[in-house]
Order: C-alpha cells, then structure tokens, then sequence
C-alpha cells in the first residue's frame, strides 16, 4: 500500500519499533501529519473532482459504489487482517466490520438512483418541485474504533448523493482507510474524490476552519464534539455528530436468561469494549439478579483474549497504553467507592513473547453497583460491565434516563407490550428489543441528548448528505402589485 503523505508537520507513529518496552509496541507505519497546505490540497482536489461527480445520474454513481463494495467483499479478508492490525481488535470481529462497510456501501448503491424531490401543483397550472442536491465537499473525521467501517459510514452517503469527501481518520488507526481510498479509485470514482488525510487535532482544525469545506461528520468523544460545533458554527456549516454513551441494557425478569447473557456480553465486550453505543449500565430485575450475574460471569471469564489474528480469539488488545491505564484506572475508582469485582479487569499478559508488551486485560464484571458510581456514570470505553438490581419497571425507566447521554439502550423481556413500552420511554436514539449491538445498515444510528445528532445509516442519512432546492414555476403572466 502507498501511503499519500503530507509534507508538513511531525511523524507519528503507530508502535515503536525500536524502544519495544511498555508503553510501546512495534511500529507497523510511519505517517506525516498534514499541515495546512495538505489540507487545502486535498479539499481543493475534492472540489475539482466534486464537478464531475455531482454531475453524474444517480445511477452511474451507484455503478460505481457497487464496484467499490465488490472490490470491498473480494478483499475481505485482506482488509480485515489490515483492520486489526491497525486497531487490535480480533479478526473475528474485524471480518463483521468489514462486511457492514460493503453492505453500507451496497445499501447507498441501491438508494442513489432513486434520490429525487417532489412535484407540488399551484394554482392556475402553475407548480413547484424540489431538487435534492450534494452539499460539495464534506469533512469525514473518525475515532479509532471501527477505523474503515466509520469510514464506510460516513463516505457511502456522502457520494451516493453526489459530493466529494476529505476524511482525517484517529491517529491511532491511519492505515486502513488508505485502502479504501485505493478501492474508491479502483471502482472508478474521479481522482480526489474521496481523499484522506492523516493526523490529530490541528489536522482536524484545518479541516472544520476550511472555507471550501460545507459540511462534517463526525465520530468521537464529546468534548471533541463540543469544539467541532463551535468551529463549524463560525462558517455556518452543518455538522452531524456521533458521540459517546454510557446506555442502558434492561433485563426483566420475564426474559429468556439465555439471550439475556448472550445479549449483555454483545452490549459490553465487542471491539474490548471500546463501542460508543454499549450498554453498559445492566440493570437486572431483582428476582433474577444471582442467576444472571452468575450466569454472565461465567460466560465473561470464557471469553478468550489474546493475539487478535487467531482464529479463536474473541477479545484482542486496546488501542494504546494511556487508554488501558484509564480504563484500568476506572476499575480501582470503582472498588473503592464499593463496587465488587466479580471477574476480570486484571491486565492480562499473553504467552507470546512478542505480544507481552500489548495492551490486554480480561474483560471485568462489576457487582454491588449504584447509580451515583463513577463507573456507573461516565463513559469508560473498555471491557466494563457494571450490573445494577431493580425492582419495577417505572423505576428503572427513571434510572436508565438518568444520564447525559442517549445514544442506545436495550430491553430484554418476553412481554411485547412492555418492551415496546420501555423503549418508547427511553431518551435514546438506537434501541434494542431483546438483542444488542447488531448493525443492519437500513437503521438509522444516532443519538439524543449528549451522544450528538444527525443520522447514520438507513434512508435518513440522505437528509444529512444533501440539501433541497425548491423550484417555483410561473405557467401564467406575472401579477404584479405595482
Ligand atoms: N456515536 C458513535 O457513532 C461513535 C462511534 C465511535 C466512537 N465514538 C466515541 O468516540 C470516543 C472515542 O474516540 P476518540 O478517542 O477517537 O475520540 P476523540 O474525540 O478524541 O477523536 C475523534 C477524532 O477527532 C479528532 N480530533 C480531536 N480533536 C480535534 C479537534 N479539536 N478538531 C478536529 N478534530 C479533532 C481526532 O484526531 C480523531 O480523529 C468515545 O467517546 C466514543 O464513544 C462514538
Ligand atoms: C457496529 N456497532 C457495534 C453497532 C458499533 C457502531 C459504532 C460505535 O462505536
């Protein structure tokens, strides 16, 4: 893979290879942040590029981005093993990612050549109608979780409806979204339609400053967010922003206990537990607490984590040293307001000599839990689950909500009534009825509250990628007042 980099600004690299103590691993790549005038490059390529694009039916966009999902599904495997190289992740799940982003990419296909406004009839023959039209270059950012599917999620819309993109992906995850530039060009995009450009906060700075710029997406924490928003307000473009959660996963104890456990495993421990949308906050009907909680336990101290390319491995490493000292950091802020360490949250030191410098820990269950806990309140973005006893369904709808957040939130129960009753009364933008975690890419994902706004995925995202145009259209002589 040939690495487009910028000329200006520090090296950052992923790893170190030649201090291989702790806090550092081996290197994989060296990249150049881009500074302000690679920024511009790539912007003013997107917009030369955008010409050609925006002016194409929305069938032959849509050849092209089924090309790019093909090339995208040929090269699975490829880019999984890339995926998890850059991330940590196992290659199990870094293969589920893979294949949400050609779905992604397939599903906007399939909406492109159907993009259309609507005709309204006026009065005396007269009429209007409404063009949806691309919003020009927009500014893809993502975080380090789900690096190419993050991606996939934002660029997929974005051309389907006919605009160019720039994306700065974390840089902690640079290399993967290189490839899909590559598979954008393969597939037959115009050059510099989709660019990339790689860095960390003043890259983003250009980025969300550029003048050419008429829109960003976002992915990532809240404080960031917060500060894409005032940037974005001064040049009055529209932002979409995907922020963090800390949700709710309620079990009832009319649920089948199986899917229950299955269902708070999805909700904690995917990606090492590094989901904006995880349900972390269980809150489990008190009749069936002992049994859930013993039952989950068991099931978490199974979960194999090590080196994330075998086959078996179910949890790899997290994303760098500062985080899993967080993280590990929320777990002993936990103990000491209270909290019971049921299993896990240890570091965990894999055989492999060339591993044991990584990142791992066992994934944690955390018991004796109240509402005011820290671990219980803020976003911890590792393998964390803290379980909470309730006892009525009025209480726990309160407590669930009472948060800052409203990404997603979760019930299980064998009541169809009160499960479409509870989901109806929660303060949340993506919510699960007797499952967790799953990813169809017709559903909108978004937040409430906190966790941001703007859609991704599903028919909704189109709102967010273009803009409409009304027409009103004389058929008659001008009645003028003067
Ligand atoms: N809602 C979602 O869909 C979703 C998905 C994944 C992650 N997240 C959230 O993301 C967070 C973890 O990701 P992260 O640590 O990469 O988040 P982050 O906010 O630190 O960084 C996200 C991206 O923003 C860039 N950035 C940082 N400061 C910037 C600035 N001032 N201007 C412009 N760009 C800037 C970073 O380089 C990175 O590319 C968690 O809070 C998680 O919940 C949300
Ligand atoms: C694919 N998941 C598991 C729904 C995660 C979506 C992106 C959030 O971090």
């Amino acid at each position: 893979m040939e690495i487009n980099l910028g000329s200006e600004s520090k090296i950052f690299e992923l790893g170190n290879l030649e201090n291989p103590e702790p806090p550092c691993c081996r290197v994989i790549c060296k990249l150049l942040c881009s500074g302000e005038k690679e920024v511009d490059l790539a912007v003013q390529s997107a917009k030369a590029a955008f010409k050609t694009w925006s002016q194409m039916s929305g069938m032959e966009r849509s050849r092209v981005l089924l090309e790019a999902a093909r090339i995208i599904r040929e090269q699975r495997e490829e880019i999984a093993t890339l995926e998890t190289i850059n991330n940590g992740k196992s290659i199990f799940e870094a293969r589920v990612d893979i294949d949400i982003s050609w779905q992604c990419l397939e599903y906007y296909a399939g909406l492109a050549g159907s993009l259309a406004g609507e005709h309204i009839q006026l009065p005396g023959g007269s009429f209007g109608y409404t063009r949806r039209e691309p919003l020009g270059v927009c500014v893809g950012i993502g975080a380090w979780n789900y690096p190419f599917q993050i991606a996939c999620w934002k660029s997929a819309p974005a051309l389907a409806c006919g605009n160019a993109m720039v994306f700065k992906p974390s840089p902690f995850t640079p290399v993967s979204v290189v490839r899909l530039a590559e598979i954008f060009t393969e597939a037959g995009v115009p050059k510099g339609l989709f660019n990339v450009v790689q860095g960390g906060v003043a890259t983003g700075q250009f980025l969300c400053h550029h003048p050419d710029v008429a829109k960003i997406s976002f992915t990532g924490s809240v404080p960031t967010g917060i500060k894409i928003m005032e940037m974005a307000a001064k040049g009055i473009k529209p932002v979409t922003l995907e922020l963090g959660g800390k949700s709710p996963l309620i079990i009832f104890s009319d649920c089948a206990l199986e899917n229950a456990v299955n269902g708070a495993l999805m909700a904690n421990f995917l990606t090492q537990g590094e989901v904006c949308c995880n349900g972390t906050r269980v809150f489990v009907e008190r009749k069936i607490l002992d049994a859930f909680t013993k039952e989950v336990v068991k099931r978490t101290q199974k979960i194999k984590v090590g080196d994330p390319l075998l086959e078996d491995t179910r949890m790899g490493a997290l994303i760098n040293r500062p985080h899993l000292d967080r993280v590990q950091g929320f777990i002993k802020q936990a103990k000491e307001q209270g909290a019971q360490v049921l299993c896990g949250g240890d570091l965990y030191v894999p055989d492999d000599p060339k591993l044991k410098n990584g990142y791992y820990m066992r994934p944690c269950v955390l018991g004796n839990c109240k509402d005011d806990m820290t671990c219980v309140k803020e976003e911890i973005f590792g393998p964390v689950m803290s379980i909470l006893p309730f006892d009525t369904e009025e209480e726990v709808v309160e407590r669930a909500n009472n948060t800052k957040f409203g990404l997603a939130g979760g019930v299980f129960t064998r009541d169809i009534q009160k499960a479409h009753r509870v989901v109806a009364a929660l303060k949340a933008g993506m919510c699960f009825i007797n499952n967790y975690n799953i990813s169809p890419v017709e559903l909108p994902f978004g937040g409430y509250k906190a966790s941001g706004f703007g859609r991704e995925n599903g028919r909704a995202a189109i709102e967010y990628y273009s803009q409409l145009k009304t027409v009103c259209v004389e058929m008659g002589d001008v009645e003028s007042v003067f």
